[in-house]
Order: structure tokens, then C-alpha cells, then sequence
């Protein structure tokens, strides 16, 4: 992952958490991880959107956890490195609320 660096790597506080989902969409805690549950249309539509989520991930050097049945998906995000949800996590699930869906 050379050239991804991640420069936010802390552990949100329960504060700074809170004021974050605020700005998300539909995006709650599960688990102790950024929990969203996508439905689609189709298989396709739900293999398509997780192409799209991939190539951000990659892009960002930071990965999804996640599950796919059919047309369902659901993401949840943590961060593995630091132990709990980091502002990473809020990044992606920000470039996802930004597709299309
Ligand atoms: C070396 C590399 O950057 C790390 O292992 C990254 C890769 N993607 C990751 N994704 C997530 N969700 N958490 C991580 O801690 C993480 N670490």
C-alpha cells in the first residue's frame, strides 16, 4: 500500500463519533463498527456497487467488512490497525454515501 498513506488513524471518541454519523447517511454503530445495510434491485446492482466501493477502497488503503446475499449488502467499517472506528472509516463510508444508489 505504498503511496496510501493514512494520516487518521486514532480511535473516535464517543463525542467525535457521534458528531460524524450525524453527517453520514443512514449510518449507525453495530458492533462497534459503521454499520449500513444497502438493498438493491438485483444481484448485479449489488455486485456493481460493491466494484464501485472496492475501487474506492483500494484507492483510500482502506477496506470494507462486509456481506452479500442476493440484493442485500451490508458494510461495516472498522478499523483493524487501531482497534475501533477511526476518521478512515468515516472517509469511506463518506465516498460510498456519494454513489449513486
Ligand atoms: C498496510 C495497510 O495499509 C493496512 O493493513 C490497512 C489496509 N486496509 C485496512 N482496512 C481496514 N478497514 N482497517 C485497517 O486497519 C486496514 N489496514
Amino acid at each position: 500500500m505504498m503511496g496510501n498513506q493514512l494520516v487518521h488513524c486514532a480511535v473516535l471518541s464517543p463525542d467525535e463519533l457521534e458528531r460524524a454519523i450525524a453527517r453520514l447517511n443512514h449510518w449507525k454503530i453495530v458492533d462497534g463498527k459503521l454499520y449500513r445495510h444497502f438493498e438493491f434491485t438485483s444481484f448485479i446492482a449489488a455486485f456493481g456497487f460493491m466494484t464501485r466501493v472496492a475501487l474506492i477502497a483500494e484507492t483510500q488503503g482502506h477496506h470494507p467488512e462486509w456481506f452479500n446475499v442476493y440484493n442485500q449488502v451490508t458494510v461495516q467499517l472498522t478499523t483493524h490497525d487501531a482497534g475501533g472506528i477511526t476518521m478512515n472509516d468515516v472517509t469511506l463510508a463518506q465516498s460510498i454515501d456519494t454513489l449513486e444508489l
